[in-house]
C-alpha cells in the first residue's frame, strides 16, 4: 500500500482501494450475515485458517475490515478490532488480560459502566481492582501488586478532565511488564496517540469523536498483531460483540472528517472556556487547555490540543445544577459526547449515577459538576445560551 500518509489524508484514503470495488470511491457496505464458499473443501480451508476468504459476519467482513485497519493505521498501531459498544470492547479487552484473582489498577476515575463492569468482574471472577492517582513513578510502583495483570487508565478522565501521564505510567509499566490500556475516547488519535507513547492497547467508544454524528454506537480496540488476533478468536468471536457492517461504515463515513471537526470542536471549547471561567455562578472549571488547569502543561506535552470537552462546577445545589440544565436551549441535556450537537449532562445522577456516592465524591463527581461537550454549532451561540442559563440560576 505504500507509505503511511499525513493523519488527514490517512482518515479518507487508508485501507482501502477503489479499483479493487469496481471503482466504488466509497467503501461498499458488505450487509450480509455470511459469505458462501465455492466448495465444501473450500470451506474446511477457511475455518481450518488455511485459506483466506470470509466465513461468516461475526468472524469477518469487508466493511468492517476498511475501519479496522483505518483505526490501526490511525492510532499507530498493528491490528484493530471493532465492537458494538464501547462497552463490548473494554468488557473484551479486560476479561482478555485479566482471570480469576488477578488485579486491575486503573486510573482514579472511570466511566460509570467500566465502574459497573469491574464490579461484575469481582463478583463474579474475584477480579480486584484499585483506583489511584497516577502521580508519580513512585506512587505506580507502589500500587502495583503480584497479581496485577493490566494497567486501564483514562486520559482525560470522564468527566473529572483530569490527566494521566501516559509515557511516566508505560515506563514503570514495562519493568514489571503489564500491559497499559487506554481509553483514548475524548481524544480520538487525533489528539493523542497513546501507543506512540509506550501504552499498549487502546480503546475507543467510537460513538463518539470517531463517528462523531450521533448516529451509531461502536467501540474499537488497537493493539499489537498476536495478542489482537488471539483476541478476535476469544473475546470477539466467542463472547460475540461485534459492530453491525452498516455501523463501520457510517463510522467510515464519520472518520473522514475526523481533523477536521476536532480543529473546531476544539476552538470552539477554547472559546467556551474562557467565557465560563469569567462567570461569577461557575465555581470551578476543568479545562485542559485553561493556563491554571493544574495539568496544563502535561496536556501540552500529550495531546496535540486540549480537546472538546469542559466541565464546571456551578455554585448551587444539585437542584441548581438541574434547573441550569433545563435552563439550556440550544444545547442538549443527554449524555453521549462528541457530536456536531452540544451536549450537557450532570454526570453524578447520569454517566456515573451507578457510581456509589462515596466512590463518585472520591473520583471528584459532585453534584454540582457539569459535563459539557461542545459542539460544531457557532461558538457565539454555545456561550449565548449558556450564559443565560447561568444567569438565571
Ligand atoms: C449510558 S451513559 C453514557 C455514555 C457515554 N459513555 C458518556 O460518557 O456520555
Amino acid at each position: 500500500m505504500g507509505k503511511q500518509k499525513r493523519f488527514e489524508t490517512e482518515v479518507i484514503h487508508n485501507g482501502y482501494d477503489s479499483l479493487q470495488h469496481q471503482g466504488s470511491l466509497v467503501p461498499p457496505l458488505f450487509q450480509t450475515s455470511t459469505f458462501t464458499f465455492p466448495s465444501a473443501e473450500e470451506g474446511e480451508r477457511r475455518f481450518a485458517g488455511e485459506s483466506e476468504g470470509y466465513i461468516y459476519s461475526r468472524l469477518g467482513n469487508p466493511t468492517v475490515k476498511v475501519l479496522e485497519e483505518r483505526m490501526a493505521a490511525l492510532e499507530k498501531g498493528e491490528v484493530a478490532l471493532a465492537f458494538g459498544s464501547g462497552m463490548a470492547a473494554v468488557s473484551a479487552t479486560l476479561f482478555y488480560l485479566t482471570k480469576t484473582g488477578d488485579h486491575i489498577l486503573c486510573s482514579e476515575g472511570i466511566y460509570g459502566c467500566t465502574f459497573g463492569l469491574l464490579q461484575l468482574m469481582n463478583k463474579k471472577h474475584q477480579i480486584q481492582h484499585d483506583l489511584i492517582h497516577f502521580a508519580d513513578e513512585e506512587t505506580v510502583r507502589a500500587a502495583i501488586r503480584d497479581n496485577t495483570t493490566c494497567i486501564y487508565i483514562e486520559t482525560p478522565i470522564n468527566p473529572t478532565m483530569k490527566l494521566v501521564d501516559l509515557e511516566m505510567v508505560s515506563r514503570v509499566a514495562k519493568e514489571k511488564g503489564i500491559p497499559v490500556v487506554v481509553d483514548n475516547t475524548f481524544c480520538s488519535p487525533y489528539l493523542q496517540q497513546p501507543l506512540t507513547l509506550g501504552c499498549d492497547y487502546v480503546i475507543h467508544s467510537a460513538t463518539k469523536y470517531i463517528g462523531g454524528h450521533g448516529d451509531v454506537i461502536a467501540g474499537i480496540v488497537v493493539g499489537r498483531r498476536e495478542e489482537m488476533g488471539e483476541m478476535a478468536m476469544t473475546t470477539l468471536k466467542d463472547i460475540g460483540g461485534i459492530i453491525s457492517p452498516f455501523d463501520a461504515w457510517l463510522l467510515i463515513r464519520g472518520l473522514k472528517t475526523l481533523p477536521v471537526r476536532l480543529d473546531r470542536h476544539c476552538e470552539n471549547a477554547k472559546k467556551i472556556a474562557v467565557q465560563l471561567k469569567q462567570h461569577p455562578k461557575v465555581k470551578m472549571m476543568y479545562f485542559p487547555g485553561d493556563p491554571d488547569f493544574p495539568q496544563y502543561e502535561l496536556a501540552k506535552r500529550q495531546m496535540r490540543y486540549p480537546g472538546g470537552m469542559i466541565s464546571f462546577e456551578i455554585d448551587g445545589t444539585k437542584e441548581e445544577a438541574q434547573a441550569f440544565l433545563n435552563h439550556c436551549q440550544l444545547i442538549k441535556i443527554a449524555v453521549s459526547l462528541g457530536d456536531s450537537e452540544s451536549l450537557i449532562q450532570h454526570p453524578a445522577t447520569m454517566t456515573h449515577a451507578v457510581v456509589p456516592e462515596k466512590e463518585r465524591l472520591a473520583m471528584g463527581i459532585t453534584d454540582q459538576l457539569i459535563r459539557l461537550s461542545v459542539g460544531l454549532e457557532a461558538w457565539e451561540d454555545i456561550w449565548e445560551d449558556l450564559q443565560q442559563a447561568l444567569d438565571r440560576l
